[in-house]
């Protein structure tokens, strides 16, 4: 079943779905939130799982619509947290710069290199500087949730790594890609970033779950990447892919000891948060 309502609706976890993951949620209420920051890419839709209370949006749209370069990241964490949300799960198709993590392969990386340019990546533009840290960019907590829950359901994840983001929406040419593993990097995308600052900045728990589509362009012997490869691999791995972020929710931890709520603690901010 699916409503569409404006009124006040809750949801503790957000999942962000990425390319080839438009859908999530049985028997979901879908709301239309507009934030300080403009329209979502989506409308959101709320739904209970194991226990928790859940809202999933897809960040291209469902459609697709949204090129990286062009996603509404503020309006989507914005609205997120305005529904309540706190914890944040991130599944995202993502290359392997490291040959033996193939296609199909699931990582939790724990560092993040940011090679995008010109995209809006703070709320703290104007009324007083705020300087974050961002030394460690992803919850702790939802990481070893992560990496458990896929154990657990027989996948043998990479923890930790370093994802770069590179601006998109072109794929990277082999001398970059090259470049890109000198730098001891794993895995390359074009989403999580700004998207994993901007849930810092609201004091949200951030976790990625990158599935490797293709071997990037550097180690690939091939024509290079394509967005046909990249949606194809993702299509084959979507089912147990929903799986494991049903998983991940249920074993996240409802009370969070993690450093993530704490960040803004004694700093004055110039704009009041959802
Ligand atoms: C569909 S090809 C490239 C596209 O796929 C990834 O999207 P997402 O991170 O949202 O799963 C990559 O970042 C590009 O946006
Ligand atoms: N090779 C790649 N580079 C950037 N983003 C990607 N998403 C999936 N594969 C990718």
């Amino acid at each position: 079943m699916s409503t569409s309502r404006e009124d006040a609706a809750s949801a503790d976890i957000g999942v962000i779905g990425g390319s080839g993951f438009y859908s999530f949620l049985d028997d979901i209420e879908e709301v239309r939130v507009e934030t300080p920051y403009g329209t979502p890419s989506d409308v959101i839709a709320l739904g209970e799982l194991a226990g928790r209370r859940v809202a999933f949006l897809p960040r291209h749209g469902r459609d697709h619509r949204y090129p990286p370069h062009k996603i509404p990241y503020r309006a989507n964490l914005w609205a997120l947290r305005s529904l309540g949300v706190r914890q944040v799960l991130a599944p995202s198709a993502v290359g392997s710069l490291t040959p033996e993590y193939g296609p199909g392969t699931l990582a939790v990386p724990d560092q993040l290199a940011d090679r995008t340019h010109g995209r809006a990546q703070t709320f703290y533009d104007e009324g007083g500087a705020v300087h974050l840290s961002f030394s460690d960019p992803y919850c702790p907590a939802g990481r070893r949730a992560a990496a458990d829950s896929a154990k657990a359901a027989g996948w043998r994840p990479v923890e930790g790594g370093t994802l770069v983001v590179i601006e998109g929406p072109r794929f990277s040419t082999r001398a970059e890609s090259q470049w890109f593993a000198a730098q001891g990097w794993t895995l390359v995308g074009m989403t999580g970033h700004p998207e994993a600052v901007l849930a810092r900045e609201l004091a949200l728990c951030y976790t990625p779950l990158c599935l490797v589509t293709d071997l990037d362009a550097g180690i690939e012997e091939g024509d290079g990447v394509t967005m046909e490869e990249v949606l194809r691999v993702f299509g084959e791995n979507i089912d147990r892919l929903r799986t494991l972020v049903a998983d991940v929710v249920g074993a996240l931890p409802a009370e969070r000891g993690c450093p993530c709520p704490r960040v803004l603690d004694g700093i004055k901010l110039p704009l009041e948060l959802p």
